[in-house]
């Protein structure tokens, strides 16, 4: 210990006392990330023995169903809550409608019930939007304009939520920014009699330049061309518009919220968890992965400090859960390092 006697008493508060040591770090540290709070985003794919390298994420793969039971066991042994299912559609099966999205017999839903029949306990999350099956990219149906028509969009999103739930799905996720998808979903479900399907809603998702590596994977960069998203997801520049989003879908029967991209949306984050105390979910997206992945290849930064680092303030920021495409090397590192 440094024995020096000051002669002024300055400065007269010490923050620096509190992190002096290990013990009283750990003692006053206000946030902490745990196992608990991941959603692992994964990618599916048709095919048997399929295990296909997505270029711009380094780490992420498009898995045949198959494949993805291992996965999924690999989440179940690290206590991993929660996996969200993404399909990559060939091509042929697109259509301007997306109706391949409401087959159920298509990809998603037999993933679903497999998952749920191999592994009851691991909780199973499907996103509700066309993008995955338009021949142009968009989340919904089009007009001669290229518009995303919202009525005639939420029928087909009604329809996909409820195959999702026939196959067993444990929370359905709209993505799609529609507006009034979660009340007519909800309204769907509980006349079908799933009442217990939860409902995460993409609440506050921007129109965000972060999300082209998973426009990659899934394949609809090519269709989407130079087409975006903007009259549907929101400008970035937006942040009250954010709490009126959340207050609707919470007042249309959402059981949590959402707020997508992450890092660069933290203070949509602390906002959202402070207007409403709703379960609060943020999306660490694939470009938001790409960058950090890119940067750590690279050695300008440590991978795995800057990951845990990136988590942890999501937490700070309010958050009660991640989806995040680090969710399995990051519950390592935990097991490793805790
Ligand atoms: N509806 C899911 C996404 O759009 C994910 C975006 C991303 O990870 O970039
Ligand atoms: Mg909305």
């Amino acid at each position: 210990m440094t024995k020096f006697i000051p002669d002024v008493h300055f400065p007269q508060s010490r923050p620096r006392r509190n992190r002096r040591d290990d013990f009283t770090r750990r003692l006053v540290r206000e946030s902490a990330v745990s196992v608990d709070d991941f959603i692992y985003p994964v990618f599916i794919r048709e095919g048997k023995n399929v295990r296909e390298a997505v270029d711009s994420m380094p780490g992420v793969y498009r898995y045949s169903p198959d494949q993805l039971l291992a996965v999924a066991e690999e989440c179940v042994k690290l206590g991993i809550p929660v996996l969200s299912l993404f399909p990559s559609i060939e091509p042929e099966k697109k259509c301007p409608q997306g109706l391949e999205a409401a087959n159920p017999d298509g990809l998603v839903p037999r993933t679903v019930a497999l998952l749920k029949k191999e592994f009851p306990e691991l909780g199973v999350l499907t996103d509700v939007a066309l993008d995955p099956y338009t021949s142009h990219g968009q989340d919904g149906i089009i007009d001669e304009n290229g518009y995303v028509l919202n009525e005639p969009t939420v029928a087909v999103l009604c329809k996909q939520a409820l195959t999702q739930a026939q196959a067993g799905v444990d929370i359905i996720a709209p993505s799609d920014m529609m507006d009034g998808r979660v009340a007519a979903i909800r309204n769907i479900l509980d006349e079908n009699h799933f009442i217990d399907a939860r409902i995460m809603a993409y609440s506050a998702k921007y129109a965000s330049a972060f999300y082209g590596p998973f426009r990659d994977a899934v394949g609809s960069a090519a269709n989407l061309g130079q087409s975006d998203k903007a009259s549907y997801q929101m400008d970035p520049a937006n942040r009250l518009e954010a709490v009126r989003e959340v207050a609707a879908d919470i007042r249309e029967g959402a059981d949590m919220v959402m707020v997508k991209p992450g890092m660069p949306y933290l203070d949509i984050v602390r906002e959202v968890k402070d207007a409403f105390g709703m379960p609060t979910f943020v999306y660490q997206v694939s470009g938001e992965y790409a960058m950090l992945k890119a940067a750590a290849q690279n050695g300008w930064l440590d991978h795995d400090k800057v990951m845990m680092e990136s988590l942890l303030a999501f937490k700070r920021a309010g958050a009660d859960g991640i989806l995040t495409y680090f969710a399995i090397e990051a519950a390592k590192w935990m097991q490793a390092n805790q």
